[in-house]
């Protein structure tokens, strides 16, 4: 979950294998995968314990009293678990866990992020009590082996048994002597844990920063660009950042993706944001307040006052390999656009210097009046590439899932885009088989942000191989 660390690695050309890139964008899920085995793993410790804690009580040894962890025999196991370092810190550790598990569950992190946030920031919590689990020192080992072979007899107990020679061999020399294990947890636990440390000072370090805000544009549908600037902010296409607004909620965290990145001639960049959520909606009053009567043009001292806001980021993302294809069939759903809008701003400063020769770019919205977030764009970059002769370099296709939404696109400058709109949800194995005999014998990128369901979908179709000679790639975007 070191996502600077990811996002570095990204960015550097030390992972060029496809292969090994599509394996950073499995972070989330490998940390998921781990994060499951700790907590059945532990259920297996756990159980093992709590024979263990019944035994240390039932088989009390009074040969060996050092070994014993219950003081007398037959002590209550409860009471020896609530009691022990051991058994209070391992009762906390499992709490935690459960907490954690039970606050990172889909559902929750879907509806209330910030309760899996704050749940989950108690791993810090969770390892500090780990490092101590151990210093109880219930578990020994004998320091005297040669002194005192095990099942050797106590060397002042007189027996009859003491006949034969090999007896006599068994006598031992001294009493057994043990020793509690060195804890060994910290060394597997530190090393993870200062990188991740490290990791977040960085982010913290990097985000003290507030970032100015230049320009808010209000959209149609309910979409608000925002654009601002900070010193040394640089990014690539397809990378989202982390706003905070504190005006708003300083425990509140929210993930955007860049819709522009700053480049040599533009130093800011911005963010499409869609107002769905409690969230979005107290932030957007606080960019936007409501218009007032009229026109009103406020005195200079009474100049637009934005929330100060915080950026953390950037962060890498499956769609900074769109370029990394011969082609790519990039489907954007509704606001899921926004990853594929960094991409065409930066074919539009220059689409000659990347490895992509062609984009098929797909997007599905449920009114017409979405198109109009990027149909600048889409039409100056359909523009250029005709002026420079590729107008194969993209293929565009916008689908209005809603019909009774439909309107005309009836501004002559929006011609390139009226002529490429289509009616209802897309077929995809149609455009599938269109784009597999276009591109045979070639590895064709897919690269979806949208509704579940679209990507679903198109993974399905990707792993389907109904193309043959063509290989569909499928990388899903999502907030790695
Ligand atoms: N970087 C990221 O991870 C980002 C992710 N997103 C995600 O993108 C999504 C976009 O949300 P929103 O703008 O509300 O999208 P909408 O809910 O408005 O849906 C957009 C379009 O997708 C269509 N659609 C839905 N399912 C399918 C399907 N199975 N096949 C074909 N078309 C389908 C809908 O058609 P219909 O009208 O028929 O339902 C609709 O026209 C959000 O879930 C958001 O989380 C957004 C931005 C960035
Ligand atoms: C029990 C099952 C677990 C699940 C399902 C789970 C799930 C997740 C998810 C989905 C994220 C990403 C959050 C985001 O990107 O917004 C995350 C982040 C993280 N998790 Fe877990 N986790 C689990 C257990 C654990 C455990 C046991 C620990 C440590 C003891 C842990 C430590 C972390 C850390 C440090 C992050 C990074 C947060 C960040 O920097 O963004 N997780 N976890």
């Amino acid at each position: 979950m070191c996502r600077s660390l990811l996002t570095f690695v990204r960015g550097t050309r030390t992972v060029s294998s496809r292969k090994t890139r599509r394996l950073l964008d499995k972070s989330k899920t490998f940390h998921v995968a781990c994060g499951v085995a700790i907590c059945i793993l532990s259920v297996v410790h756990v159980s093992a314990h709590l024979v263990n804690v019944i035994n240390f009580s039932e088989s009390y040894s009074d040969e060996f009293p050092a070994l014993n962890l219950a003081r007398y025999r037959g002590e209550d196991p409860k009471l020896i678990i609530l009691t022990t370092i051991p058994g209070v810190t391992g009762v906390l550790l499992v709490l935690i866990l459960f907490l954690m598990f039970l606050s990172s569950s889909h559902c929750v992190r879907v509806s209330h992020y910030e309760i899996f946030w704050y749940t989950h920031n108690l791993f810090i919590v969770f390892y500090v009590i780990l490092m101590v689990h151990m210093v109880g020192g219930a578990l020994k080992y004998q320091t005297n082996i040669e002194a005192h072979p095990p099942g050797c007899l106590e060397p002042n107990r007189t027996s009859t048994e003491r006949q034969s020679e090999e007896l006599q061999q068994g006598r031992c020399r001294e009493e057994a002597h043990f020793q509690p294990h060195c804890p060994q947890t910290w060394l597997w636990v530190s090393g993870p844990l200062c990188l991740y440390c490290a990791e977040r000072f960085f982010r913290y370090i990097r985000s003290s920063d507030p970032v100015t805000i230049v320009t808010v544009i209000r959209h149609p549908c309910d979409v608000i660009e925002l654009r601002m600037l900070k010193k040394n902010f640089a990014a690539r296409p397809g990378q989202y950042v982390v706003l905070n607004c504190p005006g708003v909620s300083s425990f509140e965290n929210h993930p955007f993706t860049l819709t522009t990145c700053p480049t040599e001639n533009k130093e800011t960049f911005g963010i499409h944001l869609r107002v769905v959520g409690d969230w979005t909606d107290r932030f957007t009053q606080l960019l936007l307040p409501q218009p007032r009567l009229g026109l009103e043009i406020l005195p200079m001292m009474q100049q637009r006052r934005y929330p100060k806001l915080y950026v953390d980021g950037p962060f890498g993302s499956p769609s900074e390999d769109v370029f990394n294809y011969d082609v790519s069939f990039c489907v954007a759903g509704g606001i899921g656009v926004t990853p594929f809008a960094c991409v065409l701003h930066a074919l539009l400063d220059g689409w000659t210097g990347f490895r992509l020769q062609r984009l098929y770019f797909v997007w599905v919205c449920r009114e017409l009046q979405s198109f109009f977030w990027f149909a600048e764009l889409l039409c100056a970059l359909h523009h250029k590439l005709w002026k420079e002769n590729r107008p194969d370099y993209l293929n565009l296709k916008l689908y209005v899932s809603q019909p009774e939404n439909l309107q005309r696109m009836s501004e002559e400058r929006y011609r390139p885009l009226a002529s490429r709109l289509l009616v209802g949800r897309p077929r995809w194995k149609h455009l599938f088989d269109e784009i597999g005999r276009s591109n045979k014998n070639k590895r064709v990128g897919v690269f979806c942000c949208g509704p579940k369901g679209i990507s679903r979908t198109l993974h399905k179709l990707c792993n389907s191989a109904r193309f043959p000679g063509t290989t569909f790639e499928f990388n899903k975007e999502s907030f790695s």
